[in-house]
């Protein structure tokens, strides 16, 4: 397995010759700019009308324009006003359209049908009409009709940054960061905004240019204060009065406008080519923690699922029904009515055919319904407070610290952008407020608890350097890593190789006696039920059909859905021996 090479993506946009090249000439373009005052202290308006279109002289490489002024001069302050301007109009655009993208594209509702209302509005408005009508309402200043400008353009950055995280919305590792407690905007500045940044640089990148042009085009029609301040556009504009005569003064604002567009593309392509060729971000720093994590067996736990059937329920669900919307708006129930305890140091397995319901019922459980979902009654008490119908906020509290997840797809469920050890850490920071060094020190103990025998390398590791089965181990040991007391865990070992499967169950066996947990587990497997659960729920069609201890729901079922399960069971099929109490060993 090869360790990452965590390159910055500066560095990656400065080994791609385009990349060079255009940072250079932007960089010349920028400092020239900058260095305006320096290079020419005399600014640009001093004149000389014995000089009017005057070729190149000492000190004056670019010769005179018209009324005697130093070509070079204008071009140094009027790229201030250009580009100055031109990045005002690109900030509005980026400060309006991308937080307002992100926030619709992921609230979506609401949020998304009023945001792309007003969108939709802007993008219907003629730019130039509006442009030419805000110059006459607001007067003939350039910074104003640049602000009206990046708000005219601010629907690019939001139709772009909605889509992305629309899409991204319903991915797995973002349900994942959701459970693990991370409130909305982190999700969302983390997650989310590490995938559109790409896509807005090239994007950014062609909407300076635009601004640019824009600025320029506004002072070439003299509609702005370039008249007395100079600018490539009115430069361009006084060079067109000449042009027949004097040609070569259209070629520097020219030679400017155009390198420093074509400059600004190149160099976003370099970098969403760098941005896109790199797996995540800088790798997880290693530190020695203080004091590792320590598992200490309960007495609870040692007492027994009769000692737990006798305590009050961490998971209480009752009468829940969950319905999708159908494409005639007309509601499908889906779930229908379903009762169910975990109480603490409980095992209960919740089975049954495919689509019998039990992915919408754990998902219930963690508020983390698919769009179109909704809970349409019941109640789901989690330790006693009621999240059917609470508000993220609350929702927030009880995900990570009282309920963990450990899901079915390992590698879906981990952001390919960022290390093992980034993504553990970060709920540990989010949900315990522990600091940075102390998070990655704990990152590597929850490996070890997992059993993973290289912990610093695997936190070092991105998603697609470790294999399913070390995934699934990250994924459990992110699930109790802020110390939950109730797990959800739907059907963590179908995505496994057969030989994984067995280790995992182990593993979440060991971990749910050891912290006493109280443990919800899909699964389909009748075997591991025997194995784990102490209690099973049977569900068939929407509704638990059965409920009872495990060892009489195997030996004599009383439903004759219950019975077809288990006769369903191939009479030679492999059985997994009891789970047994073993000391911890360590897998690479
Ligand atoms: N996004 C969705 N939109 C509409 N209906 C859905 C959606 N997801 C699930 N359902 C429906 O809900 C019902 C229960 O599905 P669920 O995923 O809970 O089944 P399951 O018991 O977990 O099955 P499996 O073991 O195959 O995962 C099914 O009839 C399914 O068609």
């Amino acid at each position: 397995m090869r360790a990452p090479s965590p390159r910055s993506p500066l560095r990656a946009v400065l080994r791609n010759p385009l990349g060079a090249g255009s940072a250079a000439v932007l960089l010349l373009v920028l400092a020239a700019v900058l260095l305006a005052p320096v290079l020419r202290p005399g600014g640009a308006q001093s004149s000389n009308i014995l000089d009017a279109y005057d070729g190149a002289a000492a000190g004056h490489p670019f010769g005179f324009d018209g009324a005697g002024r130093d070509e070079l001069a204008m071009l140094l302050y009027g790229g201030r006003a250009t580009l100055g301007e031109a990045g005002l109009a690109l900030l509005i655009a980026l400060i309006l359209g991308l937080p307002l993208g992100l926030c619709a594209g992921y609230f979506a509702g609401r949020f998304d049908a009023v945001g792309s209302w007003a969108v939709n509005l802007v993008m219907a408005l003629p730019g130039m009409v509006v442009l030419l009508a805000a110059r006459a309402v607001l007067g003939p200043t350039t910074v104003v009709l640049m602000v009206v400008l990046g708000v005219l353009i601010a629907p690019s950055f939001f139709r772009l940054a909605r889509g992305v995280a629309a899409d991204l919305r319903g991915e797995l590792f973002i349900d994942a960061a959701r459970v693990a407690g991370l409130p909305a905007w982190r999700i969302l500045t983390r997650h989310v905004l590490v995938a559109v940044r790409a896509p807005v640089l090239i994007q950014a990148s062609l909407v300076a240019g635009v601004a640019i042009g824009m600025q320029a085009a506004l002072g070439f029609l003299g509609i702005s204060t370039g008249v007395s301040a100079p600018s490539w556009g009115g430069m361009l504009s006084d060079a067109y009065t000449s042009i027949y005569t004097h040609p070569i003064l259209m070629l520097w604002p020219g030679l400017a406008l155009g390198l420093t567009t074509a400059a600004l593309l190149l160099l976003a392509v370099a970098l969403r080519d760098a941005l896109e060729d790199r797996p995540g971000q800088a790798s997880a720093r290693r530190t020695r923690r203080p004091e590792p994590v320590r598992v200490v067996p309960t007495p609870a736990a040692a007492a027994g699922p009769a000692r737990a059937a006798a305590r009050s329920p961490l998971l209480s669900i009752r009468g829940l029904t969950v319905a999708y919307a159908g494409p005639q708006g007309a509601e499908r129930e889906v779930v229908h009515g379903v009762d169910l305890d975990v109480r603490p140091g409980e095992v209960l397995g919740l089975v049954g055919e495919s689509g019998s319901g039990k992915t919408q019922t754990a998902l219930s459980v963690l508020g983390l319904l698919p769009l179109g979902g909704r809970i349409t009654g019941g109640s789901v008490l989690i330790d006693g407070a009621e999240t059917v119908g609470a508000d993220e906020r609350a929702l927030r509290r009880l995900r990570g610290g009282v309920v963990g997840y450990v899901p079915q797809e390992p590698m879906s469920n981990l952001d390919p952008c960022f290390t093992i050890g980034s993504q553990l850490a970060e709920p540990l920071r989010a949900v315990l407020g522990l600091g940075r060094r102390e998070a990655a020190a704990r990152v590597l103990d929850l490996l070890r608890a997992v059993e993973i025998a290289d912990p610093a390398r695997v936190a070092r590791s991105y998603p697609h350097e470790i294999s399913g089965g070390m995934a699934q181990r990250v994924l459990i040991a992110g699930a109790v890593s802020c110390e939950p007391r109730l797990l959800v865990a739907d059907e963590p070992t179908t995505a496994l190789d057969v030989s994984v499967q067995a280790e995992i169950l182990d593993l979440l066996r060991r971990l749910q006696q050891d912290q006493n947990l109280g443990l919800l587990l899909v699964t389909h497997n009748l075997g591991v039920v025997a194995d784990l659960c102490d209690r099973v729920a049977v569900m068939r069609a929407g509704a638990i059909v059965e409920t009872g201890e495990a060892r009489q729901i195997l030996h004599a079922p009383e439903h004759e859905h219950t019975r077809a399960l288990l006769d369903a069971v191939l009479d030679d099929a492999p059985v997994r021996a009891p789970w047994q109490a073993r000391p911890t060993r360590s897998v690479a």
